[in-house]
């Protein structure tokens, strides 16, 4: 089967062509013009058995689906969960509909590998009567990336059911921690803003301080969202676009402002890293993947630098290889592993077991 994947990440999108499993081709295109951006996918691969696109933010689904436009209308009202990603595969969806009527397309949801959260993981410390319906509650992102490590894993340990941390490293940033296949805790929560600092948005920031902002600036609603999505981060405190080949360059002339953002960036990293720990028996593997993994692994180094009391330590050299490897020493007590993003392979796989049941 021919699956074309489009995955808007919040810096750019990711588009395959997965046949039979194998990602064969792929292109990274700018966000700018969504429906630009889905016309140049379509025109590339344009011998297609299926489109299969990435949704962060599935509500309450627990597996992929069939599109339908008024699935993609009930899928549009999670947008403001998701601002930085949502419209984008809802704008997607609906083009691939208006440029390819008939062929079928299917959503992945980053939330679903979190669906079965336990609920001292899943549960915000908030009034019962906000948390009884069951949606204001930490969903989790990044899960198909998750998914496709704690694939990935189990073959290169060779191991049955390995507990690991998995950090996904892109313009998102989240640590994962997956024992028997399915995630135990999660940094990302009821939005993709918790956790550590990102690209362009804050991660974490203690609540009155945001409340005493908009208090006394004062600050809209609108201005606020803005800024937490888009203006913090490691854009916000370097003074650059947030992406880390810029931070990186920037912080090699010496840049007071660009120093403190990295150290920022890994200090919350690894703090998240040592949260999730707790949430496993032990730690079989750490796996590190994301765009910044692919491109910058020299930053691996530097983040694995500070965990050294988790038992978690890398070789540089390995870390400067490619595709999916080992990079602790040979004798290292916790295997890590340095992985390419396999989000493509997991919306393929869902596509075609989709497609497969509807078959039958
Ligand atoms: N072609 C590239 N060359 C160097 N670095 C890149 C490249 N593409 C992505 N990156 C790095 O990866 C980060 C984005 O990660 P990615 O996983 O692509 O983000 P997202 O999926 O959230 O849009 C950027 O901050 C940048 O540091
Ligand atoms: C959920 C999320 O932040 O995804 P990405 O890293 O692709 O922007
Ligand atoms: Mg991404």
């Amino acid at each position: 089967m021919r699956v074309l994947t489009l995955n808007p990440g919040s810096s750019s999108l990711k588009s395959s062509l997965v046949v039979d499993g194998s990602p064969v081709g792929w292109a990274a295109m700018s966000l700018d013009d969504v429906r630009d951006a889905a016309e140049q996918a379509l025109g590339r691969w344009s011998t297609v058995d299926v489109v299969a696109i990435r949704f962060v933010h599935g509500g309450s689904r627990t597996g992929p689906v069939r599109l339908t436009p008024g699935v993609v209308d009930a899928l549009e009202r999670l947008n403001p969960f998701a601002p930085l990603h949502q419209p984008q595969s809802v704008c997607l969806a609906r083009e691939v509909f208006r440029l390819r009527p008939g062929l079928p397309v299917l959503a992945s949801f980053d939330t679903a590998f979190h669906s079965h959260l336990p609920e001292e993981a899943s549960r915000y410390a908030l009034p019962r009567e906000w948390t009884s319906q069951g949606r204001l509650r930490r969903y989790g992102f990044h899960g198909l990336s998750c998914r496709h490590a704690a694939r990935r894993v189990t073959e290169l340990l060779d191991a049955g059911n390995p507990e690991f941390l998995c950090c996904h490293l892109g313009a998102g940033v989240s640590v994962t921690a997956v024992r028997a296949g399915r995630s135990v805790d999660t940094s990302m929560g009821f939005t993709p803003l918790e956790g550590p600092a990102m690209a362009t948005r804050s991660g974490s920031v203690d609540p009155g301080l945001v409340l005493h902002v908009m208090r006394t600036a004062p600050m809209s609603v609108e201005e606020m969202e803005d800024t937490l999505y888009h203006r913090s981060g490691l854009a916000g405190m370097s003074g650059t676009n947030g992406d880390l080949r810029a931070v990186l360059a920037r912080e090699a002339t010496g840049n007071p402002d660009a120093a403190s953002a990295v150290a920022v960036y890994l200090h919350r990293i690894r703090r998240e890293i040592g949260a999730m720990a707790v949430s496993l028996d032990r730690i079989d593997a750490v796996v590190f993947t994301g765009g910044v993994t692919e491109h910058q692994p020299e930053l691996i180094a530097r983040l694995a630098g500070g965990l050294g009391v988790l038992g978690i330590s890398v070789d540089p050299a390995r870390c400067l290889g490619d595709g999916d490897r080992l990079i602790s020493p040979d004798d290292a007590p916790v295997a890590v592993f340095a992985m390419e993003t396999g989000e493509d392979v997991e919306l393929a796989r869902d596509a075609e077991s989709v497609l497969s049941v509807e078959h039958v």
